[in-house]
């Protein structure tokens, strides 16, 4: 059996966070400086270094057996390659946008005119489906200024928090794309099965990213009430106090629930509501 060789972003936000799941996921390495190469201590797996926008083009060359980098890029590229999972991380959309004080108000409006974006491929096929021939201006970054800088007529280009948008008087006309940072694999599927440990040990921690486990008490008159705001991801784990009329349950819940469902539940009469960190899981 021979490594199998996966490709992280060396740089850019992506990077530290790959690492980190990576690492979460019993996949250490350590980066020599200006190395491109690591090797994984646990398993026979080598780590390479690259830009995030190449990731996709190797994995589907076969330079790299697997790749974590953005959806958005994967799109962009076009690279034929299998998605095996969302990190559900990074996560972003690719708006058309405009000046906030502009006269176009739908994108048919911007044919024969110009628009400015670091994403072409996917820009070209949307404008195309809203009837929309554009003269393209293609830039590696710094897209949002295009248009005070009369370059351009609109944008195409990620959105996070909104705040670039905002600083640069720009609004979202239209939604293109949502994405995420995704695990890719080459077709051959070489050294499949360690392949699929690997996409495996992410899926727990992934899940253990997403998810807290709360525990509380609660009376069994409203035991039904209480499943029905923490049904969990399978089912709740309801266990005897020494108060017949009391027990106490212990389930999942989606992290961004968290605070929400801690009100529900205290609203229907639970006590002791404890939320705890999930450092990895098996479901
Ligand atoms: N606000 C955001 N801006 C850009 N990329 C984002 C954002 N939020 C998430 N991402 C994801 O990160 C990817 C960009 O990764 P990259 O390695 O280029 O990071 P970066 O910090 O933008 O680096 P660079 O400064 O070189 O552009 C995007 O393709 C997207 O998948
Ligand atoms: O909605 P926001 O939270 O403001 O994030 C979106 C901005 O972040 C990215 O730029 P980045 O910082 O990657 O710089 P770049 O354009 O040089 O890649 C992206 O290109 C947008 O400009
Ligand atoms: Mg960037």
């Amino acid at each position: 059996m021979s490594n199998l060789r996966i490709g992280v972003p060396s740089k850019g936000r992506l990077s530290e966070l790959a690492a980190e799941i990576l690492k979460q996921a019993g996949l250490s390495f350590r980066r020599q400086e200006r190395s491109l190469f690591a090797r994984c201590g646990e398993m026979p797996i080598d780590i390479t270094f690259l830009r995030t926008e190449d990731i996709p083009v190797l994995v589907a060359e076969g330079a790299i057996d697997m790749g974590l980098t953005g959806s958005d890029l994967l799109a962009e590229s076009g690279a034929d390659v299998i998605e095996r999972l969302d990190l559900g991380v990074g996560k972003c959309k690719l708006a058309l946008c405009v000046s906030e004080d502009g006269d176009i108000h739908e994108a048919a409006q911007l044919n024969g005119k110009r628009v400015a974006t670091s994403f072409p491929n996917v820009t070209r096929k949307y404008l195309k489906a809203h009837n929309a021939d554009v003269h393209m201006v293609e830039l590696s970054g710094s897209v949002e200024v295009m248009i005070a800088l009369g370059v351009a007529d609109a944008i195409v280009d990620l959105v996070e928090t909104g705040s670039t948008l905002a600083a640069n008087r720009l609004k979202v006309l239209d939604e293109i794309g949502r994405y995420s940072t995704v695990l890719i694999q080459n077709r051959q599927r070489r050294e499949g099965a360690l392949a699929d440990r690997v996409v495996r040990r992410l899926e727990g921690v992934v899940i253990a990213r997403a998810y807290s486990l709360l525990e509380y008490n609660i009376p069994r008159t409203k035991l039904a009430d209480a499943e029905k705001i923490t049904p969990g991801f399978n089912s709740p784990t309801v266990n005897a106090l020494e108060d017949p009329a009391w027990c106490a349950v212990r389930v999942m819940v989606r992290r961004s629930e968290v605070i929400e469902v801690m009100e529900k539940l205290e609203a229907v009469g639970a006590h002791a509501i404890l939320e705890t960190q999930i450092n990895n899981c098996r479901l």
